[in-house]
This record gives structure tokens, C-alpha cells and sequence, in this order.
């Protein structure tokens, strides 16, 4: 049994519009799981750090000193707060060595020319490790706990992801990519639809037996209509139809670009809407994940609430590829789940928090565009989107993206050092012999606190300009897996 107490100040949604930020707090986490939270810790110094953890533990008020072996104690120094880990609701490991290259294309286009090329000569099973490897240390490194990835078309390659996420302590949803379509050129796509669907259950089924725990897991992953057949959207429905009582997800993409939606209503022209091709192969339910979603109709908006699907607003994304806008405050108005998304490499960052950012500032112009003040997305809000909203659509909530008792410890540590107090100086602008100039910031990021901002302030701060550099530790189910 391993205990561990965290000291200090934590921070985390409580609504979508309010953060709960505890100066001095204390949060015992037991295996893992949150086993008790004090809201008002007596006052420490950060000299009690180096007292013996019982004398510590006991100057705060917990008798705890039996554990065997006994507790570990975390002091978070000043300027620095606890808060939930990171969820990614989209992105694609696949794609990572294409991180800003996309030039001016768009969706369809830069799928040919930049991604498939790059998906496909993942079947070399060293690069794909290279890659994988690569792009999920950033994931964590930036503070993100928990992410639903695409991998490829290859179910070898597809495995290697889970076996990468396993090794390197993140949870993850991990998603071959079901793409059988005659539109596919021949040299990346699935046989058949009856192949699209054996690999894609065989896939599921490796997680299932290579990861106990249930951390890492399969994803059904239809790549998006154009690039399935009919058939393979059918059984791929059918096997998240027999996956239900294990909580299996389904994730796909849909109305994500103008040329996209013309291009689906053309090839199933059976279907009244984009939304409707994906409900009559039984892919739209509670565990499915639509990322994008920008130019839903009213109509297709009431069945992915009716079927109560979750939507990944990727906004880093559509902005780089010229996607397009959502208006991210109708979803939420009508009650749509909705999480963050990178969506690497249609997204050009790992970072969560630039899709955070992102969000806020795709809403201004949204509200300016005519939708009106309501628009906005606040600081709160976004937070809210990357940490519970993310949980909500990944079928995690309750679980993870907030401090409550009985939830999972997956947390970071976000720091930044303060702006040290000007001394005096010469004429010369020297001090000590040393410039000014050439003074370095003992950390580094470029998020300065003077110390006069308050917590509110310091978590705004954070938002707009922070990045992997202000994430100091990250922990996944209790475990530390990142710390610099
Ligand atoms: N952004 C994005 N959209 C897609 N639609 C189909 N495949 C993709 C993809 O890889 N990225
Ligand atoms: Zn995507």
C-alpha cells in the first residue's frame, strides 16, 4: 500500500464557469485514488519541506505515521498548484513528425499530400516506435494524463502505439484506423470491409490482454465516411454494439471542412445529413467521440444530442488547416459533451493548453462574426474543456479531470518562478559584474509572476502563455511519470 500527501495549493474546476483554487490544502492520495482532501491546511513554510515526513505530517494535523513504509510528502513550493491532468480528446501519433507542415492546404488535400504518405511508412515498425515514442513523451511532458489517439491503418504498427503508452505510463484510448474505401489510394487502405473489421477487433483486443489494468485501451475508429465502405461502417457498429458492457469508444471525424460535407452528401446520398451516415450504421451512442463538428445542421446537432455523443473541439486544428470556426457556445448551450482536441498534425502543438487558448480566441472572433458577447469563452471555461469536459467525452468522468475524493491521482505540478526583485545596479546597467542582459530565468517559460497577481490572475497567465515548461512533475493513477 503506497500513501502519498500533496501540500499545498491545488486547483480545478468546479462548474464550467467557476475553478476551485485552495491555497492551503492537503490531498491524500492512497493507490493511486484520492482517499481524502483538507481544504484548509495550518500554514506551511517551505523550510518544513526538509523536516522528517511524521514531524511534517503532524505539524499539519495528521496523526498518519503507521503507514508502512511511510508516507511520501510532497511540499508545492510557492507560485506553483496542483491541477487535474490534461485530456486529449484527438489526436493522431501517427502524424507527429508532421507537426507544421501543411503549408496552405486543406483538409482533403493535405490529407493526400502530407498524411497518408506519412501514415503509411509507419509499417516500418522501428520508425513507428521512433515516432510513437516521441510524440507521447511530448503529450506528457506538456500534462497531458489521458488521450484518444489514432494510430494507422496498420494493425502492427496500431499495437506498437499501445505498447509505447504502456511502457510510458500515460492512459489512452488507442485507435486503428478503419479505411476500406475505393477513395483511399491503394497503397494505404484496408482490403476489405470484413479485414477492416477483424483488424480493428483485433486491435481492441490486444490492449485488452497486453494492458490488465484497463489504462490503455482499444478505440473503434472508423476513419471518417469518405474513407469507409458501408460494409465496414456496419460491423464496425456492430462490434460497439457487443463492446458496450466493457465501455468500448468509437471516435471518427465529421463536418470538419465545406469540400468534406459536400463530398460524404455525394457518395451517401441515401442519407439526409453527414450525422445520419454514421446513425444508420448504428456508430453514433454515448461512447462516441465526433471531433470537429463544425458545420453541423440544427437537425444532425438534436440526434448527436438524442444519441448523446460527445464532440472534440479542435481548434488549433481548424485554424491551421482554415477549417473553419465552431461555435463552441451552441453545443454547450444545448448540453453537447464537449472536450479539447490537439488533433496532431492538422494541429501544429501537442499542447492541450494551446487548444485551450485557442479555443478562447477562435470565440472572439466567432462573437464578433455576429454570434454575438455570449460567445466568449472564458479562462474558466476552457480549463473546464481541457481537464472535466475531456472526461465527460471519454466516457471518464467521475474518474478524472478534477480532485474529488474517490477519483484517480492523475495530476501536474504548474510552476513559474518569480520575477526576482530589481537590485542595484551601475550606471552600466551591471550588477556584480554581470549584465542584465545576460541574466537567465532560473527555469526557464515564459510565464512571469511578479507576485502582486492573484491566483485567478496566475491561472490566466498560465493559460495564455504557458507551456511543457511550466509543467514540472505529472502523475498517472498516483504514479509519477514525468518530472524535470
Ligand atoms: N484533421 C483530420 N481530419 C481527418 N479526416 C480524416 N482523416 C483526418 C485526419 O487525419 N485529420
Ligand atoms: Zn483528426
Amino acid at each position: 500500500m503506497s500513501k502519498a500527501y500533496y501540500i499545498g495549493t491545488f486547483i480545478h474546476s468546479l462548474t464550467l464557469t467557476s475553478l476551485e483554487i485552495v491555497e492551503h490544502g492537503t490531498i491524500c492520495v492512497s493507490n493511486g485514488i484520492i482517499q481524502s482532501i483538507q481544504r484548509m491546511g495550518k500554514e506551511y513554510s517551505e523550510s518544513d519541506s526538509t523536516l522528517p515526513p511524521t514531524t511534517l505530517l503532524e505539524k499539519l494535523g495528521h496523526d498518519d505515521t503507521t503507514t508502512n513504509p511511510p508516507p511520501t510528502i510532497r511540499v508545492i513550493p510557492k507560485n506553483y498548484f496542483l491541477f487535474p491532468g490534461l485530456i486529449d480528446t484527438h489526436i493522431h501519433a501517427s502524424q507527429y513528425p508532421n507537426l507544421g507542415i501543411f503549408g496552405k492546404t486543406t483538409l482533403l488535400e493535405w490529407l493526400n499530400k502530407y498524411t497518408f504518405p506519412l501514415e503509411a511508412s509507419l509499417t516500418d515498425a522501428v520508425k513507428a516506435k521512433r515516432v510513437y515514442t516521441q510524440c507521447v513523451q511530448r503529450s506528457l511532458q506538456n500534462g497531458t494524463t489521458t488521450a484518444a489517439y489514432y494510430a494507422t491503418q496498420s494493425a502492427r504498427s496500431t499495437n506498437i502505439l499501445a505498447d509505447v503508452l504502456i511502457s510510458l505510463g500515460q492512459r489512452g484510448f488507442v485507435g486503428r484506423c478503419a479505411m476500406d474505401s475505393d477513395l483511399q489510394p491503394g497503397w494505404y487502405r484496408d482490403g476489405s470491409p470484413e479485414s477492416a473489421v477483424a483488424d480493428t477487433a483485433a486491435c481492441v483486443a490486444y490492449c485488452k490482454e497486453a494492458d490488465e489494468s484497463g489504462r490503455v485501451r482499444g478505440i473503434i475508429t472508423p476513419r471518417f465516411a469518405p474513407s469507409c465502405s458501408r460494409e465496414a461502417m456496419s460491423g464496425l457498429g456492430r462490434l460497439l454494439a457487443e463492446g458496450e458492457e466493457d465501455g468500448l469508444l468509437c471516435q471518427t471525424h465529421i463536418s470538419e471542412n465545406k469540400g468534406e460535407v459536400a463530398l460524404v452528401r455525394k457518395l451517401f446520398p441515401e442519407c439526409s445529413s453527414y450525422a445520419q451516415v454514421y446513425d444508420v450504421h448504428n456508430l453514433l451512442t454515448p461512447r462516441t467521440v465526433l471531433a470537429h463538428a463544425i458545420y453541423l445542421t440544427e437537425k444532425e446537432i438534436e440526434l448527436v444530442k438524442l444519441r448523446q455523443c460527445g464532440v472534440s473541439h479542435c481548434p488549433t486544428s481548424n485554424m491551421a488547416l482554415g477549417s473553419g470556426s465552431l461555435w463552441l457556445r451552441r453545443l454547450l448551450d444545448e448540453g453537447v459533451k464537449v472536450g479539447l482536441g490537439t488533433d496532431v498534425s492538422g494541429g501544429y502543438d501537442v499542447n492541450v493548453l494551446e487548444a485551450a487558448r485557442m479555443a478562447c480566441l477562435v470565440s472572439r472572433g466567432v462573437a464578433e462574426g455576429g454570434k454575438g458577447e455570449g460567445s466568449k469563452i472564458s479562462v474558466e471555461e476552457a480549463l473546464w474543456l481541457a481537464t472535466r469536459g475531456g472526461a465527460q467525452v471519454l466516457g471518464l468522468e467521475g474518474k478524472v479531470g478534477a480532485f474529488e475524493v474517490g477519483m484517480v491521482w492523475d495530476a501536474i505540478l504548474v510552476g513559474a518562478d518569480e520575477v526576482p526583485v530589481a537590485l542595484d545596479c551601475d550606471a552600466a546597467g551591471m550588477f556584480n559584474g554581470v549584465s542584465e542582459k545576460v541574466k537567465k530565468p532560473k527555469i526557464g517559460g515564459k510565464v512571469d509572476f511578479f507576485g502582486w497577481e492573484s491566483w485567478e490572475e496566475k491561472v490566466a497567465k498560465w493559460l495564455y502563455s504557458g507551456d511543457d515548461r511550466n509543467v514540472r512533475a505529472v502523475w498517472v493513477g498516483g504514479e509519477l511519470v514525468c518530472q524535470k
